[in-house]
């Protein structure tokens, strides 16, 4: 069997040959029409739409309600587990691990004043423009209210290319559960228990105020930790803040394939979250896909982001003989 029938086959992909009643089978098959696709000039390659199966079970989710977790002082989480049940979530995890493009972006920063070289420690790629562009019918960045071409020195450094379907789908989805608005898409690929992201928190002020993020969950189970930030210096603030830090416990949410957390409300600007890394006997846990959905308001934000998830190096993508992600040859 060709690698693209076993492929095809797994995600039920092939339209049923029609049968014509009453006619002998012919011995030759006819050509089966090739999957639907996201086109845009700038992915490095056509992005496959889901299965119709797939996008179909998509739209009736969320599976449970949320589950608000909101008893900490500045926390305010909205917790599905799960948002897609466990049978889609492994699914959507391969589906999205073979078809997207992934970059392993390297940069330099200051560090406490010395100039360190960075390598992220996870696959990552991003997809989408901030609130002042979207994408007209051919592709072009347009200005969300005029429609007209956009040429912006942030633009031409990274330029912004649509969510693909295959993602936009479950944006929509996303934004029906949770009110929320959003016009990016980020998404992880965590290949072990090595691969990890550090304490942060993702309170850009491009984000404008108190954003809410929604984080799903695919593949492997990691824990996600959160911690309230340390209160600032004791010299220019009252004792409030340092109550709210002192009174505060640390969270840890076991996430399993299919969890989405919203993060939303002062949640940002006060805690700390992270994927720390996992060694010993559950290192090699056959992969995690993180996607999270933002809402960018300026053209800087399309900046930072495109800048710290594609990059300007090579891209891979995932090659299911070697089991791994591979350098992309156009
Ligand atoms: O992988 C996760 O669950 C978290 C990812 C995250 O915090 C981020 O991309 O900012
Ligand atoms: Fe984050």
């Amino acid at each position: 069997m060709s690698k693209k029938r076993t492929l095809d086959a797994f995600f039920g992909a092939v339209p049923k040959k029609p049968r014509t009643e009453g006619c002998e089978p012919s011995n030759h098959s006819d050509p089966v029409p090739a999957p639907p696709k996201s086109y845009h000039q700038n992915y490095p390659f056509p992005i496959a739409e889901l299965p119709e199966s797939l996008d179909r079970e998509l739209s009736s989710l969320p599976a449970r309600p949320g589950r608000e977790i909101n008893d900490q002082p500045d926390l305010d989480l909205l917790y599905f587990q799960p948002y897609i049940p466990a049978y889609l979530a492994s699914r959507l995890f391969k589906f999205l691990r073979s078809e997207l493009p992934f970059y392993r972006v390297e940069y330099d920063i200051k560090r406490g004043g010395v100039d360190t070289h960075i390598r992220t420690p996870r696959w990552t790629t991003v997809f989408g423009v901030d609130d002042t562009s979207r994408f007209d019918q051919d592709g072009n960045v347009v200005d969300s209210k005029l429609g007209v071409k956009i040429s912006d020195t942030r633009y031409d450094r990274y330029p912004p290319r649509p969510i693909p379907k295959c993602l936009d789908d479950l944006r929509r989805s996303t934004e029906a559960a949770t009110g929320c608005k959003f016009n990016f898409c980020l998404v992880n690929y965590y290949a072990s228990g090595a691969d990890s992201i550090a304490f942060h928190s993702d309170d850009e002020r491009f984000l404008g105020l108190d954003p809410a993020i929604a984080s799903f969950s695919l593949g492997a189970r990691r824990d996600f930790f959160l911690k309230h930030k340390p209160a600032p210096s004791q010299h220019c603030h009252g004792t409030e803040d340092t109550a709210a830090v002192a009174s505060s416990k640390p969270l840890k949410l076991p996430l399993g394939s299919g969890d989405m957390v919203l993060m939303r409300g002062k949640t940002q600007s006060n805690w700390l979250h992270a994927v720390p890394k996992r060694t010993g006997k559950n290192q090699e846990d056959g992969g995690r896909i993180n996607i999270t959905f933002r809402r960018a308001m300026i053209k800087d934000g399309s900046e930072n982001y495109y800048n710290y998830n594609v990059g300007k190096g090579p891209v891979y993508r995932w090659d299911h003989d070697k089991h791994e992600m591979s350098l992309w040859k156009s």
